[in-house]
């Protein structure tokens, strides 16, 4: 039997707009965002399988390109499963700062040794710190600690599980799931499915509002290649993430 999963990067953010590390810092979408958020819905609302569920992040930049699709597509009644293991990378003491700046100021090497390295997280956020979330409400009572600072071999940690616990769950039971997340968290979820080495998901990235479709064997590995439901604009997407703070 083959499982359907759609990922989705949130639309372009405030702070994407802005060239700045954000990672649990929760900022809204801009017009461009909720314009490639509608795009995304249209681009749902035309393929063959409907979601039956949507799962977010606990954060609005998510929340809201979710929420602008399924209206697009018809969808809002869609259940809604939300967890903070799909949340982005926290980005430790980078959080708000410029990436323009932080490349200029530490060097292409470390820039990049923050960014897309599998294994070195950014210097740690202290918890006094304008941009820390350890005393934000939405993540009390957790199962797990919150972040202070995260590589993506620590996002894949603490995403894995739920994947495995709820995420696969509902493709077992024969639902289509779309999942509306994050660049670094949907980062791992694809090193995850397509076998990616630490070395290799350096160059990866993921576009902000274009659905990525996967089919699944019933061990919910891809049964073929993923695709983007619009494979252009994806490419140069994808190609704007990654040169970003060089500009
Ligand atoms: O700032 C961030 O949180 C992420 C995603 O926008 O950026 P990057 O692509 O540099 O990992």
């Amino acid at each position: 039997m083959t499982h359907t999963l759609i990922l989705l990067r949130h639309g372009n953010s405030e702070w994407n707009q802005k060239n700045l590390f954000t990672g649990w810092v929760d900022v809204g979408l801009t017009d461009q965002g909720r314009a490639e958020a509608t795009r995304a819905g249209e681009m749902i609302a035309a393929f063959e399988k409907q979601p039956d569920v949507q799962y977010t992040s606990l954060l609005k930049r998510a929340i809201h390109t979710a929420n602008i699709a399924l209206q697009v597509a018809d969808l809002d009644w869609l259940p809604v499963k939300r967890s903070w293991r799909l949340n982005e990378r926290h980005y430790g003491a980078l959080q708000g700062k410029d990436k323009a700046q932080t490349l200029d100021e530490f060097g292409e090497e470390k820039f990049m040794t923050w960014r897309r390295s599998f294994d070195v997280p950014p210097p740690v956020l202290g918890d006094d710190a304008e941009y820390s979330q350890v005393h934000d409400k939405r993540y009390e009572g957790i199962d797990g600690e919150i972040p202070r600072t995260e590589s993506l071999e620590l996002v894949i940690d603490r995403m894995l599980p739920y994947w495995e616990s709820d995420i696969t769950k509902d493709l077992a039971a024969s639902k289509t799931v779309l999942v509306t997340a994050h660049g670094n968290s949907l980062r791992a979820l694809v090193k995850h499915l397509d076998g990616i080495s630490d070395d290799a998901i350096a160059s990866l990235n993921i576009p902000t509002g274009i659905p990525l479709v996967y089919e699944l064997d019933d061990n919910f590995m891809p049964i073929k290649p993923a695709y983007y439901l619009d494979p252009e604009a994806a490419a140069a997407g994808a190609a704007a993430v990654a040169s970003q703070g060089k500009k």
